[in-house]
């Protein structure tokens, strides 16, 4: 009301003032008409005396007498008082006239002023026409603007109000949103939980099913492989190999001894062709189940240069399982990483004449002892054995370049010494899952056994037999552990050697182990590969008794064409058990 008041008067001010301005005008386009007629009128009635009695005068000195002229000379004015009055009447008479024309002229410049008015008076009017007009524009833009005045100000007023209740707004969005958060975090950590359950379930699952697999597969499983004949050998007279493979299956292996056909049946045989990768991807998933929680032993069993380091540790360019074996953890577990935290340790011990020695120590010549752990856990411990922990792939290079270089400074002749003595790589994996607490501890035990050769055929004498009795007695301890175990004994005899001893938690329970028999392809060494052939056939047999899925286990009721047994004579052999 106050502002439309105010513009009201705002409007008649503006109003006032224009009424005032266009009177000022008028009278002034007025006054100065009037001025200009006076002017002119003056100037006019001066130029018409100056002419007019300059003219009379002339006339009056040369024209004939006039009628006043004619008066006065009728009334015989021939004086010259009487003359003067003449020229007087003269006079008057024109003045008279001229009086007559004055008031013509007055009339006419009273008419002309009176239409200069009129005009003046138009042209303000059609002036004032379009200053009203001018002003009727302003005040619709005036108009226009005070709407868009009056909108602003209201979005103003809007927007002050809502920047002052912006703050309690903020407050109670702010409170609205925790309290959904709230919810969320609640039906998502509840839905957390669910999956963690069943998380945890199909862990346990796996497991079993795992377990079940194993189980049906059996605890201990037996390759059999056969190294190619190398450059020399086939050279030599005595080329011609006594071992054939079956084509439709790959777990038979034949040896031709003297016209018969002895038929071994494993459960896998990898013929001379086959590759390291080849061999590796049969292994593989025995491997990683020591992430799991899996104690695993794989041994290397067989003859001096039948091949087992050749599998176990491989050639430079050409790895076997160790290496393989502790990349493919290292990838497995850095894949698992985001949930799972692994490490990865690693220790190398060789047993030489039932001697225990660390190949990563630095001193690799002391003896180690195995000892129960005080913890009261009932495990064993090696006191002072060094744990290598793996954290990229270049510290496993690391690990073999220390063990390999510890291995022949402790010896005089690495390819005998490798011969005689057993050497194991073990891998602890211990794992830890923040989200679910779980923790798991599995061991790879890697093993490159020593060689079973009899002593009668090697005619070994002092030290050297020393060295084959020891060999003989960790080789047949090793064999008297997997029967105890797989008889489901009472008494699993561990302590018979060190290597059984070492091993003792990684062959007990549910743990996996494989033997990987090593055979030469030659005649030659022919009673040794049977010997081998015979104790891994053993060891499967001993599984077998109590896996019913596994395929029928005597050789002989195979269909090979003909099958006799290799007489095993001599002194006390691992074949012998
Ligand atoms: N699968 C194979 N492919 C190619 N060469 C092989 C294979 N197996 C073994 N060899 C070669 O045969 C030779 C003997 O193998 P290796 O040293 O591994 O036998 P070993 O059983 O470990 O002997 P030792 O008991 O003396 O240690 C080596 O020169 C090795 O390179």
């Amino acid at each position: 009301t106050k502002s439309s008041s105010s513009k009201a008067a705002k409007q008649n001010t503006n109003h006032t003032r224009l009424a005032r301005t266009r009177d000022r005008w008028s009278s002034g386009v007025r006054l100065s008409s009037n001025n200009k007629i006076k002017k002119q009128k003056s100037k006019k009635r001066v130029s018409f005396f100056f002419f007019f009695y300059k003219g009379r005068l002339s006339k009056m000195e040369s024209a004939p007498p006039s009628c006043a002229a004619v008066r006065c000379s009728s009334l015989n004015l021939s004086s010259k008082p009487s003359v003067f009055m003449c020229q007087i009447l003269v006079y008057e008479g024109e003045m008279e006239r001229a009086q007559g024309q004055l008031e013509v002229e007055m009339q006419n410049l009273e008419e002309e002023k009176n239409r200069e008015i009129e005009e003046a008076f138009l042209r303000a009017e059609s002036e004032m026409k379009a200053v009203h007009e001018n002003l009727a524009g302003v005040r619709m833009k005036m108009l226009s603007l005070q709407r868009a005045l009056r909108t602003l100000t209201n979005d103003y007023k809007c927007l002050k109000r809502q920047v002052q209740d912006f703050p309690f707004m903020l407050d109670k969005a702010i409170t609205e949103a925790k309290q959904e958060i709230c919810l969320v975090i609640g039906e998502v950590s509840s839905t957390n939980q669910e999956l963690l359950r069943k998380y945890k379930r199909e862990m346990n699952l796996r497991k079993k099913c795992h377990n079940e697999l194993v189980r049906l597969k059996g605890n201990i499983r037996v390759f059999c492989r056969v190294r190619p004949v190398s450059q020399e050998e086939q050279d030599s007279t005595d080329a011609k190999t006594m071992l054939s493979f079956d084509s439709d299956d790959d777990a038979i292996l034949y040896l031709s001894n003297k016209g018969k056909i002895m038929t071994f049946e494993l459960d896998k045989v990898f013929p001379p062709q086959a590759t390291q990768e080849e061999v590796f991807q049969e292994v593989q998933a025995l491997i990683t189940s020591c992430i799991d929680g899996f104690n695993v032993c794989i041994f290397a069993y067989g003859q001096t240069g039948s091949g087992k380091t050749y599998t176990m540790e491989g050639v430079a360019d050409d790895p076997g399982i160790n290496q393989r074996a502790l990349r493919l953890l290292f990838s497995e577990v850095t894949e698992k990483a985001p949930d799972w935290d692994y490490k990865i340790s690693v220790s190398m011990v060789e047993i030489y004449n039932e001697t225990l020695r660390d190949l990563l120590g630095e001193n690799p010549t002391d003896k180690l002892d195995i000892k129960m752990n005080p913890d009261g856990s009932g495990q064993l411990y090696v006191p002072g054995l060094t744990n290598f922990t793996v954290q990229s792939p270049e510290d496993i290079n690391r690990v073999f370049e220390l063990g390999h270089m510890n291995r022949a400074t402790a010896c005089t002749n690495l390819n005998e010494h490798s011969s005689r003595s057993h050497a194991l790589l073990i891998i602890t994996v211990s794992g830890f899952n923040s989200a679910t607490g779980n923790r798991t501890q599995g061991k790879l035990n890697l093993v490159d056994l020593a060689g079973s050769e009899r002593i009668g055929k090697s005619g070994a004498e002092g030290s050297r037999l020393r060295e084959a009795q020891c060999i003989n007695k960790s080789l047949s301890a090793l064999g008297d552990v997997i029967n105890a175990l797989r008889s489901k004994h009472s008494h699993v005899p561990f302590r018979n050697s060190r290597l059984t001893y070492l091993l003792q938690d990684s062959l007990s329970g549910d743990s996996k182990t494989l033997m990987m028999v090593q055979v030469s392809p030659l005649p030659a060494n022919m009673s040794e590969s049977v010997c081998s052939l015979k104790f891994a056939q053993r060891v499967r047999s001993v599984e077998l008794s109590s896996s019913s899925s596994r395929r029928h286990e005597n050789s002989s009721t195979s269909s090979s064409p003909t099958h006799d047994s290799v007489e095993v004579t001599g002194e006390f052999c691992c074949c012998c058990w």
